[in-house]
């Protein structure tokens, strides 16, 4: 063997860069270091780039040359940032999803992580000489005179120094560095670090009863370590326990207690003023479930369990449960919620158990937060890591358990960029890490409930409320006998509204649509007025006086005269979240209100607020959109109204049904929580629709055999694989076309493997239901497979010819795997 076969190559993932991993040769420095997984600094073409190291081979790619290689510049990292399973998942998602492993990277590292090195300048001993002897040279510019004094001053200057420069110094700077008289090296922005540390105090051992009970002090000083979670600041504990620091020093002598020095990371300050629950038994259902599912979680091995549960049956303490004996097992938990509103209510009775060792993920974290967060779980210093969505990409180490809460959501799905499914990838992250993944959820998606019934996943249910409380009552209005202002608030439900008031009730409004009203509507013509970037209506918002684009954002005055006849009147038409509160208002002047969509919340800590606002009882009835629907547990809420059940039904899409029902009863489930029974007010026009049928008997099993029945006779998910092909661009003839020719493709795919013998189907293309949105056309082509491994084979090999074609460059092609909504 020649030494230059002993050479090592490393496959990169440029950030920012190429969709393709690139290879490079590995400097002689670098050989037998463990690089997957570490940032480096790489050649592309005129530039630097940072990439991430996918893998490290002893041979190359046959059709690589090794002369056209080149090597890696720099390791950045001095150890892994992603832990390898990570890394494998991360390999996955790219693959399952046909999204560039690159774009996969990036959606994982904080941007903090993926900015290129910022460039710093120093004056050399000969530079100084230089510059120092040298007079004014004719035609220097302002710039490099300026240039020439800050690198005397301060002999070293920075991006931020540079630019302050007036112009001109860009030219000089070069020149400087041409004649040797500066240098450049590059300093690189990853995490910056924490500059203050503080003392924590960690419980090692419990000293014995007699001791403890001989003293108030010491008594109260393990109470406070104890509740939060066994580790505590030491500052804290001086606050609350008299004569802390001898305690300290007694107990640290001894090995009970350590006291680390540890950085202070900064934490998300939402949940902050909220209270932790009790510590409660558990019920003989929720024993038996904890029972069912303990062993895989204390030596654990992949096994996916659907814990169904109805609404209010206490599935968060049996998490608990199991998330402690992942701790005390040394192990690492995840936790993901849907919302962030979610993640604040749960973070309270997380944070009294795991204290200092749970770290809180979200959309709403500040940058720094950020950053910090991402060092926590990357140190080691979380053991328990509770978020939204993009959580199932966290960094943690040695994971044991995954749990998925309300695992159903839609919001799990990620609808831009890389369109991954967090319930599904979190059951593979499992899969990769071995561990058990619980998805719970009161209304289980079709598909889990589905796998849960052929025993692929281990189903767990509790059919009963805790403390024996009785699910709520339910009661149908058919809307199409009511007219005028009883469209909104029917008599019946006003008489439900007045009677939780006489009772120091709550109620909760649920209606799927913000504004006051849907739409304008020409009286003489029968125009809508529709956004002009999109081909969806403009919905009127009464408090701002404007009608507004819920797609992209686009808002105009309110319409005079119709502009399609020129003569109608446009008057507005349906209802939104804001009437609903100011038909409330009328009936009842005196009645306090919150409302919750998306037009109120504009940031995580009014979320937080309004719905502590509502806990505290400070308003009677909180008005929402389906932000109000999920996992709340209000105790006082006796009433549900639900406005309009049928809005998500007319949606054209195989799902909608199952949507639907999910949404009603999970918003069902808010009603009656509490020590008094609860009522649902459900209006509808379809009181005989099946699904509606279904919530109003609270009979999810009997919907899910009726839905998998006709799911079957379609050949629709769980019985078949879909992807959706997304064809997008900026010229509806040019992009009716180019769907056309995909779908031409996509038949020829299907003829080449209809020889190998796999079934494929493909559908469409055919406009998308939002044909035109933020001005780009859209068309829909779907391919349906039978297993999950021929739907791969086909979208692969569909894009592998669609990238051949010149035609398609003028037009952007997505695939959306699983995908959840058609629009
Ligand atoms: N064993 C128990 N004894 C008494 N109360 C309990 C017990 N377990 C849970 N609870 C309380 O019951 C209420 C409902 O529990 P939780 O919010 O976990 O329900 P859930 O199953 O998640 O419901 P949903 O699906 O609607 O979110 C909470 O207030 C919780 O503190
Ligand atoms: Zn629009």
């Amino acid at each position: 063997m020649n030494s230059k076969d002993s050479e090592s190559f490393a496959l990169c993932a440029v950030l920012r860069g190429p969709a393709e991993c690139l290879s490079y040769r590995l400097p002689e420095s670098c050989r037998g270091l463990n690089l997957v997984g570490r940032r480096v600094v790489v050649p592309l073409g005129y530039r630097e780039a940072v990439a991430v190291v996918v893998a490290v081979e002893e041979h190359l790619p046959a059709h690589l040359g090794k002369e056209a290689l080149k090597d890696i510049r720099l390791v950045v990292d001095e150890a892994p940032l992603l832990p390898e399973d990570l890394m494998r998942l991360c390999q996955w998602m790219s693959r399952y999803y046909f999204h560039p492993l690159p774009s996969v990277l990036e959606a994982v590292l904080p941007s903090s992580h993926f900015a290129h090195p910022e460039r710093y300048y120093r004056l050399t001993q000969q530079g100084r000489h230089g510059l120092q002897g040298v007079g004014r040279p004719e035609g220097k510019s302002a710039g490099g005179l300026a240039l020439e004094r800050a690198f005397l001053e301060s002999g070293e200057l920075g991006p931020k120094d540079l630019e302050s420069l007036p112009k001109g110094w860009k030219a000089h700077l070069k020149r400087l560095e041409s004649l040797g008289w500066i240098s450049r090296h590059d300093v690189w922005p990853s995490l910056v670090p924490s500059t203050k540390t503080q003392k924590i105090v960690v419980l090692r051992s419990v000293p014995d009863e007699k001791r403890i009970a001989a003293s108030a002090h010491l008594r109260r000083f393990l109470t406070v370590l104890r509740d939060s979670g066994g580790t505590c600041p030491l500052a804290d504990l001086r606050r609350q326990v008299p004569q802390a620091s001898y305690w300290v020093r007694k107990l640290a002598a001894e090995g009970a207690i350590g006291v680390e020095e540890r950085d202070i990371l900064r934490e998300s300050p939402l949940a902050q003023d909220l209270k932790p629950r009790a510590l409660v038994t558990l019920t003989p259902e929720q024993q038996a479930a904890v029972a069912m599912m303990i062993e895989a979680v204390s030596s654990p091995t992949f096994k996916p369990f659907v814990l169904y549960g109805v609404t209010g049956s206490g599935k968060t303490e049996i998490y608990l449960r199991l998330i402690q004996e992942t701790v005390d097992q040394g192990r690492t938990a995840l936790v993901l919620v849907p919302e962030i509103a979610l993640s604040t209510q749960l973070e309270a009775q997380f944070r009294a158990r795991f204290g200092e060792a749970l770290s809180v993920w979200h959309s709403g974290l500040a940058s720094g937060v950020r950053d910090d967060q991402w060092k926590k779980i990357t140190s080691g210093q979380a053991s328990v890591v509770l978020g939204v969505r993009s959580a199932v990409l966290s960094p943690l180490k040695n994971v044991g358990l995954i749990v998925v809460d309300e695992e159903h959501d839609v919001s799990y799905k990620q609808d831009e960029r890389l369109r991954y499914h967090a319930r599904d990838v979190a059951v593979m992250r499992a899969r990769i890490a071995n561990v058990p993944v619980i998805l719970g959820s009161a209304t289980p998606s079709l598909q889990s409930f589905y796998h849960g019934r052929t025993g692929r996943y281990t189903l767990v249910t509790l059919r009963k409320r805790v403390e024996g409380r009785p699910l709520p009552h339910m009661h149908i209005v058919d809307m199409r006998r009511h007219r005028g202002p009883f469209r909104v608030l029917s008599p019946e439900l006003v008489q439900a509204l007045k009677e939780t008031f006489q009772d120091g009730g709550q109620a909760m409004l649920f209606l799927n649509r913000r504004g006051f009203a849907s739409f304008f509507l020409c009286r003489s013509c029968g125009a809508v007025l529709q956004c002009p970037h999109c081909a969806v209506s403009l919905t009127y918002h009464q408090s701002l006086e404007r009608v507004l684009c819920h797609y992209c954002g686009h808002e105009e005055a309110v319409p005079g005269l119709c502009s399609a006849c020129g003569k109608g009147s446009m008057v507005p038409f349906g209802f939104g979240t804001e009437r609903v509160e100011e038909e409330l208002h009328r009936t009842f002047p005196q009645v306090k209100t919150l409302r919750m969509d998306r037009d109120t919340m504009t940031c995580a800590s009014k979320v937080v607020q309004t719905l502590e606002a509502f806990r505290s009882q400070k308003a009677h009835v909180l008005v929402g959109t389906q932000m109000i629907t999920k996992g709340h547990d209000f105790p006082h809420v006796t009433l549900v109204g639900v406005i309009n059940a049928d809005t998500s039904l007319q949606i054209s899409d195989f799902r909608s049904g199952e949507t639907t029902a999910q949404l009603l009863m999970q918003v069902a489930g808010r009603a009656g929580r509490g020590e008094k029974p609860g009522r649902v007010v459900l209006q509808t026009y379809n009181p005989h629709h099946h699904v509606i049928q279904a919530a109003a008997t609270l009979d999810y099993d009997h919907f899910c055999e009726h839905e998998l029945t006709s799911r079957r006779t379609l050949q629709y998910p769980p019985f078949t694989r879909m992807a959706r092909v997304l064809v997008t661009g900026p010229h509806g003839h040019v992009t009716a076309q180019a769907a056309a020719e995909l779908g031409r493709m996509g038949r020829a795919v299907q003829a080449a493997l209809k020889a190998k013998g796999i079934p494929l189907a493909i559908l469409g293309p055919a406009p998308a239901p939002i044909q035109k949105l933020k001005r780009r056309y859209r068309y829909n082509l779907y391919v349906k497979a039978w297993t999950a491994e021929d739907l791969q084979t086909a979208v692969e090999s569909l894009l592998e010819q669609a990238a051949q074609q010149a035609f398609l460059a003028s037009v952007q092609v997505t695939v959306d795997r699983d995908p959840v909504s058609s629009l």
